[in-house]
């Protein structure tokens, strides 16, 4: 391995998080690591463009909508359907095993090339078997039951099942996301050299790829100067989420606990902490402070040692700016900002209106803590956009007449005068008012205001979406009118 690195400039190392490319010579910021020749030329995964609209981002099955990327959002959505889920899993693992076997000719022409065979796959990524708990006993199924012909017949046998527990650990850990337009997934990238990069929360390069995705726009760069001797590190997550949707997400997807340096901070002040009694100062925190500066510039002055503390923790971590405010309110606020963004997470969404409602009636009053101390303009602003899609599903019409103004105010600090995002909430918004019109005078406003959302909504997306699920049901609420519009 170590050859085909050193005229670029790396080598690979190994430390407690395994193998991990090192920097030789400095870079500067902005400079391709890995690119061309030397790697990611021929990953062994992409998707395709014309599978972007309706497949599923792992195994390309074609079945879903625009708004379900995966068969595990699939599965979710339809209880009586985790069938769907594992069959994605085996064909994904049976498709890159196949592709494996058949050398450059891929028998679909779903993936874009093959690059190395099952040994250097075996010998380039770390197998983790953490990733997933009963991954064995599912092989074991899988492998004894007809879908195992979806597996290279010279590989049906005894071993078959640990060669698909094994094949899967690889591609489970070694797997990066690709997104496309609006950071939809379009498709799994598994190279064997990138996938020597070790993650950090606050890493010093990213991977990058063109779209349309083809096997040679796949690249590595740095995104701040790099020191010989430093390690390339990128983040496997979304770095700006916070810390404790990071950790469970890498825990999930790549078996780790992230301690880098970032979280290691945050890791051992949650040891600390225990059960959250008594709040002690975050770390980087002290006395000496008289006040900490935001994210976003704000200055936070507080007069208490433990408010100040908790400040810090809710604008670094959390992202939430926090103005003077006194100690109880802070501590109101740390506690609804961990509640809402631990109950909003997405996992609840897919998973039917009685369970959208129970979240809500949990999610309430910690929503109306940060909106009463914070006001709209916070930045928790993914965590409500969650709990209204989860009122929406919940058919909570109430809370979306509430809520969708506040998230539409809290967009217009990032989404200038129109984006998906917002055209979105929009259409939630004026069917949510159609829903709850409590007399004709009311209903008459808005379906005025449905028929201008729903005229806004075709000319934002135009032709490209004619499906777009609130503009059907505003559609649906506003028939009588719109079928001389359509
Ligand atoms: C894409 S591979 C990276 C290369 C890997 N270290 C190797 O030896 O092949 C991903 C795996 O590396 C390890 N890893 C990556 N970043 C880590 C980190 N910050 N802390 C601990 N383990 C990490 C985990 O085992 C993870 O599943």
């Amino acid at each position: 391995m170590g050859r085909r690195f050193e005229h670029l400039g790396l080598e690979v190392r190994d430390d407690d998080k395994g193998r991990g490319l090192y920097c030789t010579r400095s870079f500067a910021a902005g400079e391709l690591l890995l690119v061309g020749a030397v790697c990611c030329e021929a990953p062994l995964l992409v998707g395709l463009p014309e599978l972007w609209k309706s497949s599923c981002a792992k195994c390309f099955a074609t079945e879903f909508d625009d708004e379900l990327r995966s068969c595990k959002e699939y599965a979710r959505g339809h209880k009586e359907d985790n069938w769907q889920e594992l069959v994605c899993y085996a064909l994904s693992i049976s498709r890159l095993l196949r592709l494996l076997h058949s050398g450059l000719d891929p028998p679909t022409s779903r993936c874009a090339s093959v690059a190395v065979s099952l040994d250097d796959l075996a010998e380039l990524c770390t197998p983790n078997e953490d990733v997933w708990e009963d991954l064995e006993g599912f092989a074991e199924l899988l492998a004894a039951s007809p879908l195992n012909s979806l597996f290279p017949a010279d590989l049906h046998g005894p071993d078959l099942a640990t060669v698909i527990s094994h094949c899967y650990e690889q591609l489970a850990c070694n797997s990066f996301l690709i997104c496309g337009p609006a950071e939809k997934p379009v498709g799994q990238l598994c190279d064997p050299i990138s996938g020597l990069l070790n993650h950090s929360c606050k890493p010093n390069a990213a991977m990058v790829w063109q779209v349309p995705v083809n096997g040679r726009t796949h690249m590595v760069r740095c995104i701040r100067d790099l020191q010989a001797g430093e390690e390339v590190l990128i983040s496997y997550v979304d770095p700006s989420r916070p810390w404790w949707i990071r950790q469970p997400t890498l825990k999930a997807s790549y078996g780790f606990i992230c301690d880098c340096v970032v979280c290691g901070e945050i890791n051992a002040w949650e040891r600390a902490v225990g059960s959250r009694a008594d709040l002690p100062l975050p770390p980087g925190i002290t006395a000496s402070i008289a006040a900490v500066t935001a994210a976003d510039g704000t200055v936070l002055l507080v007069s208490e040692e433990k408010t100040r503390g908790v400040c810090a923790f809710l604008n670094r971590e959390m992202g939430i700016a926090v103005q003077a405010a006194s100690d109880k309110d802070i501590r109101h606020v740390a506690d609804a900002a961990i509640t809402v963004g631990r109950l909003s997470a997405a996992d609840s969404l897919q998973r039917g209106a009685a369970e959208a409602q129970r979240r809500i009636e949990q999610l309430r009053p910690a929503m109306q803590t940060l909106l009463q101390l914070l006001g709209p303009q916070h930045m928790l602003l993914r965590e409500l956009t969650s709990v209204l899609r989860l009122a929406e599903v919940a058919g909570d019409w109430n809370i979306c007449v509430d809520l969708a103004p506040v998230v539409l105010a809290s967009l217009a600090i990032t989404d200038g005068e129109m984006s998906s995002r917002k055209a979105d909430i929009l259409a939630i918004l004026a069917v949510a008012k159609l829903r709850t019109a409590a007399d004709d005078g009311a209903l008459q406003r808005a379906h005025a205001e449905g028929r201008h959302v729903f005229e806004m909504l075709g000319r934002f997306y135009g032709e490209q979406l004619p499906q777009h699920a609130p503009r059907t049901w505003l559609r649906q609420l506003l028939v009588m009118d719109l079928d001389s519009m359509d």
